[in-house]
């Protein structure tokens, strides 16, 4: 199940998954985009879910690295994009720190570049661009997808047990995947429009699309704070895609390269937006990813881009059978 297909062994199924009240404060802002000030423009993240591969998750180093940049600009501006780069596997052992260069401060925009740092080289480069609100003579966009709304979907730990009780030898390290998921680990929760092919049942063209917000609560107000969330989630389920026109694939190892993002409109992370995602190119071992976020009222709030690094096991050599 995308990204849920991990690769190692794993604990137990939890018979009963502790359940995480909206009323909660979600705690991608208590604590995971919460960063510790150490000096003027320095910060110190906390490390949060983990996924089996061990390295962070890329949206969390983007994440933080959007609030580390966000601290050094005024609240009348707004981030309209991220450009970034992941250059090295973020070690989930220690804390990241996030180290800000004011780069331009102009009237209508200003640009931060932010380094993510562990044991003093850098995991992450990050470009921000954040922008005065200024009324427009040009306004367009795409229209929203059509689909069922989230309430009429089932949840992706249902869809889980769902897979789990057809399939109960299913192999350990899919089992570890899932279990992360059905612990509430991760802080965010999934509705896909199309559960077979999320379940990868089917291969169809790499084209996807499912409802997803932060778990817990954020309320409304902080529009800095639920596009540094936006930015957390995008990268979720992203990549994956990549695989989706082909029958189930042992891959070895799968890494986001880079990832941008543009922010076109204000938004709820804590409130269920679209992520409409395709995968328009796959080769030399990269593959592409293009998203769009949409408000549940039809608005476009975000486009997200990204390529990635995709190697697969080798076939095995069926001559020697
Ligand atoms: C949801 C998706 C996510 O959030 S992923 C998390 C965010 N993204 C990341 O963590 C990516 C961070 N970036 C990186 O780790 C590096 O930039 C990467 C992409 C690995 C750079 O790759 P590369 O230049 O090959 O690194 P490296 O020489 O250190 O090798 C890493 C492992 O890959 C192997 N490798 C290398 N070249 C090849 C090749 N041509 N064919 C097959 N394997 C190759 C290396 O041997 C090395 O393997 P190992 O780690 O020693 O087992």
């Amino acid at each position: 199940m995308s990204e849920h297909e991990e690769h190692e062994d794993g604990d137990p199924l939890p018979e009963c998954p502790p359940m995480v009240s909206r009323d909660l404060k979600s705690i991608l802002v208590t604590s995971v985009l919460q960063l510790e000030e150490i000096d003027v423009g320095l910060y110190r993240g906390k490390n949060h879910w983990i996924p089996l591969s061990r390295r962070l998750f890329g949206g969390q180093i983007i994440g933080q690295a959007l609030v580390a940049a966000a601290k050094s600009v005024g609240d009348h501006l707004y981030a309209h994009s991220l450009h970034c780069y992941f250059v090295r596997a973020g070690d989930p052992d220690i804390p990241v720190l996030y180290n800000v260069d004011r780069v331009r401060d102009g009237r209508s925009f200003c640009v931060r570049s932010v380094k993510a740092i562990q044991r003093g080289e850098p995991i992450l480069v990050l470009q921000a661009s954040f922008h005065l609100d200024q009324p427009s003579p040009l306004m367009h966009q795409f229209s929203m997808p059509e689909v069922p709304p989230p309430e009429d979907l089932l949840s992706l730990e249902d869809l889980i047990r769902f897979v789990l009780g057809r399939k109960p030898d299913l192999e350990q390290k899919v089992k570890q995947g899932f279990n992360k998921v059905l612990a509430n680990e991760v802080p965010i929760e999934v509705r896909p429009v199309n559960p077979l092919q999320f379940s990868r049942e089917v291969t169809t063209e790499p084209k996807r699309m499912f409802w997803v917000r932060a778990r817990g609560h954020i309320g409304e107000g902080n529009m800095k704070l639920h596009v540094c969330v936006a930015a957390y989630i995008s990268d979720y389920s992203f990549l994956g895609t990549t695989m989706m026109s082909y029958p189930a694939k042992r891959v070895k190892m799968m890494a986001s390269l880079d990832h941008a993002m543009w922010f076109h409109n204000t938004f709820r992370a804590d409130e269920w937006m679209l992520y409409e995602v395709n995968s328009p190119w796959a080769g030399g071992s990269r593959g592409l990813v293009q998203g769009r976020l949409w408000r549940r009222d039809g608005v476009l709030a975000a486009s997200c881009c990204q390529e990635g690094l995709i190697r697969l096991t080798a076939p095995k050599d069926r001559s020697k059978l």
